[in-house]
């Protein structure tokens, strides 16, 4: 693809991605925060941008958006090169943005915000049933100043999908938000992206990722640590034997490799983490040949009274594996 196919001018190619980024720096006041990031979101597709404060998630999609102006590196739109003069104006109609602080005017009621948000839209959904449908029917009268947090939040995001928009950005869409108007938001994002639109959101909970996204993009100290759809992030799942102080882990995870090799199980890897045992298939998954061979080889090791449970991994294990830390952890960290 040349540089031309992609100017705002001409037609952008219908199979280009909803966002392409590459090579993307950018520092504040000398410190680099965004290191040569690259990922690419799938049209119709919801990419999660998954890392923990301060990695750089906001940076990248305000880059992503039109907000900053990278050091380096290029971002590609729904095909739209964002370097073209004119890509604000081609992206206007196209693209759908909620910012981390929502960027509300305050003064104004909350319905009066949407409509004139959707006067801007040639097709826009209808205001009412969209605040209606985000649990917001009862605020329609209410200055934005005096909605909740949450309250604010979802208006945000009514505000970014008012538009029928191809693509939409969301930055930490369900911060602050209680379980029951998470729920909400979560279906909404499910139904536009069952509809065809394109969703790229950052998030520090990795549940949310695991819920919504079709591709995650794991992100910390400004760079991509790894990429895949949830499951190939978790890779499947794991037997998880807490000794309860019958062994230390360390003789225990030495125990069980010889007895397993002996038993001629030479697909199963045994390796200790944080004070537990795990074992895993090479196929990635537990069945019940493997959990009677590690029971039996847990027991014959000497350590009868260890508890032994199925693990389904998470996309927390997977952080932890590749930095050491705990993405909860780091929550508390900004
Ligand atoms: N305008 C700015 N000026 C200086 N430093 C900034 C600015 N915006 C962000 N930073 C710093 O850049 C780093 C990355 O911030 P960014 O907001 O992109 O991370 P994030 O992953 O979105 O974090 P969070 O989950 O807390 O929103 C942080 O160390 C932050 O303090």
């Amino acid at each position: 693809m040349t540089r031309s196919d992609t100017s705002a001018g001409s037609p952008a190619p219908a199979d280009a991605p909803a966002l392409a980024v590459r090579g993307l720096r950018k520092s504040y006041g000398g410190r680099e925060v965004v290191r040569g990031l690259s990922f690419t979101a799938a049209r119709g597709r919801l990419t999660a941008v998954l890392g923990p404060n301060g990695a750089g998630k906001t940076t990248t999609v305000e880059c992503c958006e039109g907000l900053r102006r990278p050091d380096a590196g290029t971002i590609e739109v729904l095909g739209v090169d964002r370097r073209t003069p004119s890509a604000d104006a081609a992206l206007r109609e196209r693209v759908g943005v909620m910012l981390q602080d929502g960027g509300l005017p305050m003064a104004p009621r909350a319905g009066a915000v949407l409509a004139h948000l959707a006067r801007l839209h040639a097709r826009p959904l209808d205001p009412a049933a969209l605040l209606g449908r985000l649990g917001l029917a009862d605020a329609t009268r209410t200055a934005v100043r005096r909605l909740s947090g949450g309250q604010r939040q979802r208006l945000a995001l009514a505000g970014a999908i008012i538009g029928r928009p191809q693509l939409v950005f969301l930055d930490e869409p369900s911060a602050g938000l209680d379980p029951q108007a998470r729920l909400a938001v979560w279906d909404l994002l499910r139904e536009l992206r069952a509809g065809g639109t394109s969703l790229v959101l950052t998030t520090h909970l990795m549940h949310e990722a695991e819920e919504l996204a079709d591709h995650v993009v794991i992100i910390d100290a400004g760079q991509v640590i790894a990429q895949g759809t949830p499951a190939e992030l978790t890779g499947g799942s794991r037997v998880r034997i807490d000794p309860l102080g019958t062994l230390l882990p360390e003789p225990l995870a030495e125990a069980l490799r010889a007895r397993l090799a002996g038993e001629g199980r030479h697909d199963l890897a045994v390796r200790e983490v944080h004070g537990l045992v795990e074992v895993a298939a090479a196929d990635g998954e537990v069945d019940a040949g493997m959990l009677a061979a590690v029971s039996t080889a847990v027991t014959e090791a000497g350590a009868p009274g260890a508890r032994v449970t199925v693990h389904r991994r998470t996309l927390e294990d997977t952080f932890l594996d590749l930095t050491g830390r705990e993405l909860r952890g780091m929550e508390d960290v900004a």
